[in-house]
């Protein structure tokens, strides 16, 4: 389980779609917690945890439907404060002795009003100074009788027992989601929970370092270390901690699968060689990856092909450097959560997402995972810790397949030159706008297809490209980011003046769902 010992808060997740936010509220607060599923968290569990305090997510069920999630009984005793959410709420009223319904308005989805009760609530601090408080709500079900020793601290037209709490015990629990951004004070009332709770907010970045360090070199010994490292924000954040831990232990591969963008293996190379003087192999296996992939056009048997050769040509440099005991990753925190799942069976693949995880078997390492604990925005921080440079804590996610993903249909060299310098023009405008933060992800893919336009009153018959951009929080949703007229109209004209091979831009305002962020 956990490997240090900073204060810890549990939450017991009941399979809601927002369970990770309140992860990232708790996170923003300096407070370290864990997501663990209702039906792994019994009494033993609780003990071994040993959390100075309990969140119940939401979650889709009923609390009167036949096998809904319950949390273990025990947790009621632990003498901690307990905060439910929603589900969370009902669960912990039904536990307890109170009642919930589904009955004629007893549903509010989206923006509520809740107005306080005349009573006053230390966890309510700094709410309603207007008279009331916006909320999001998400339920059909509701708190019809409060457990007895609870009390009303706020209603809503559809929720009469909108927050409840029970001051002894400090048990508290509200029927709307604060972790949400439409709850626009939720955070603060995170804030005062855990201050009732008294976590003394001892979770930072310059700590972690430190802790971080010492587990990779407890765990490493004097053995050998190597790191696949893409010059994307996870793996050079591992490679620049394990390396602070072990030092030349530790030796980095990063490949060149003639798929990168423009000058992007030099600035990696140049990176870690320069400024982290870190044992670096640059792999450039362009001949062998684009030669694998001519001809191929289907994506899925693109990212198949690309998988099989990271892992072949990562095997061959181990062999030659003499091989290692360990494999270092940059697994982050959302890959590790075993969220519930309601679905039933096994979801569907719309993409397989490559990374080189068939490695460990096949070369029988150990991994070394030194970010598992972390969200995005945390590796970042610790990047910033380590005194990476911000250019290279600020970029934008990267597939790992990389600019195959973005030439729909069969690969040519010729048309990834003029991806390359396609992409490199709009990435300069975007930066010049002073837009590049505000972006989750932006890239040029060049279209398969080929059209007639007039340059200097001569006929040209070139290729199309498709600009693209969007904002999201995880990849997981995704909105087109809304460039100005004015924006577009000029970056069209630059690509299509300075990339021979391009006549015509569009600009893709999809969002996702139902489109992805990727062409293929
Ligand atoms: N060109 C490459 N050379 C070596 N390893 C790579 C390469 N591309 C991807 N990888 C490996 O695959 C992993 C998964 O790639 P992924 O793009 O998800 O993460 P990342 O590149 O580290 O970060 P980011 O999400 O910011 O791009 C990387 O962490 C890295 O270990
Ligand atoms: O390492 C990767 N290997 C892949 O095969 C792959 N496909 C998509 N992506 C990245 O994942 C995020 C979501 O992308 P999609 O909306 O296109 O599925 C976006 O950030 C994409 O860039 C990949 N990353
Ligand atoms: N979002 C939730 O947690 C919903 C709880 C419960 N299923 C309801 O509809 O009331
Ligand atoms: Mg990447």
């Amino acid at each position: 389980m956990h490997t240090h010992d900073h204060d810890r808060l549990l939450i017991i997740d009941f399979g809601s779609q927002v369970t990770q936010l309140i992860a990232r509220r708790l996170r923003e607060l300096n407070v370290y917690c864990e997501i663990h599923p209702f039906n792994i968290v019994t009494d033993a569990f609780l003990a071994e945890f040993a959390p100075k305090a309990v969140i119940f997510s939401g979650g889709p069920a009923s609390v009167f439907a036949d096998g809904a999630p319950m949390p273990p009984k025990g947790v009621f005793e632990l003498g901690v404060p307990i905060l439910g959410i929603c589900y969370g709420q009902q669960v912990m009223m039904q536990c307890l002795g109170g009642k919930v319904e589904r009955g004629h308005g007893t549903a509010e989805f989206g923006r509520a009003f809740v107005t306080p009760q005349t009573r006053r609530l230390a966890l309510l601090q700094g709410w309603f100074e207007a008279d009331r408080e916006q909320v999001w709500m998400s339920h059909g079900d509701h708190v019809s009788e409060i457990a007895p020793g609870f009390e009303v601290y706020g209603t809503s037209p559809n929720a009469p027992f909108a927050i409840t709490g029970d001051i002894e015990r400090n048990f508290y629990a509200v029927q709307f989601h604060p972790e949400v951004h439409h709850t626009p004070n939720g955070s603060k009332l995170y804030e005062n929970f855990v201050r009732l709770a008294g976590f003394r907010g001892d979770w930072t970045m310059g700590a972690y370092r430190e802790e971080a360090i010492q587990r990779i070199r407890d765990q490493v010994g004097s053995g050998r270390v190597i790191c696949a490292l893409s010059g994307g924000v996870d793996s050079s954040v591992a490679a620049v901690l394990i390396h602070e831990a072990i030092g030349d232990q530790l030796t980095c591969v990063y490949v060149d699968h003639g798929l990168m963008r423009k000058n992007e293996s030099e600035q990696v190379v140049g990176m870690f060689r320069e400024h982290y003087n870190l044992p670096l192999i640059h792999a450039d296996e362009s001949d062998l990856f684009l030669g694998k992939l001519d001809g191929v056009s289907d994506p899925e048997t693109k990212r198949k092909i690309i998988g099989g050769l990271f892992i072949e040509v990562f095997e061959r440099h181990a062999r030659e450097m003499g091989g290692a005991e360990f494999l270092a990753q940059g697994t982050l925190y959302p890959d590790v959560i075993e969220s519930v799942s309601f679905s039933g069976g096994p979801s569907v693949t719309i993409k397989s997402h490559h990374n080189v995880g068939g490695l460990p078997e096949r070369m029988n390492m150990q991994l070394v995972e030194p970010l598992r604990e972390l969200f995005k925005d945390e590796v970042r921080a610790l990047g910033r810790e380590l005194g990476l440079p911000e250019s290279f804590i600020g970029r934008h996610p990267f597939p790992g397949p990389g600019l195959a993903i973005r030439c729909p249909g069969e690969i040519t060299r010729a048309k990834l030159d003029i991806l390359r310098e396609a992409d490199a023009v709009y990435i300069d405008q975007i930066r010049k706008h002073g837009l590049y933060d505000e972006i989750w992800q932006a890239f040029v893919a060049i279209l398969p297809v080929r059209t007639v336009g007039v340059m200097g009153d001569g006929r040209t018959y070139d290729f199309a490209c498709a600009l693209r951009a969007v904002t999201s929080v995880d990849g997981m949703t995704a909105d087109y980011y809304p460039f100005s007229h004015e924006f577009l109209g000029e970056t069209a004209t630059r690509i299509i003046n300075e990339v021979p091979g391009i006549n015509r831009v569009t600009y893709d305002i999809t969002s996702k769902p139902p489109g992805t962020i990727e062409w293929e």
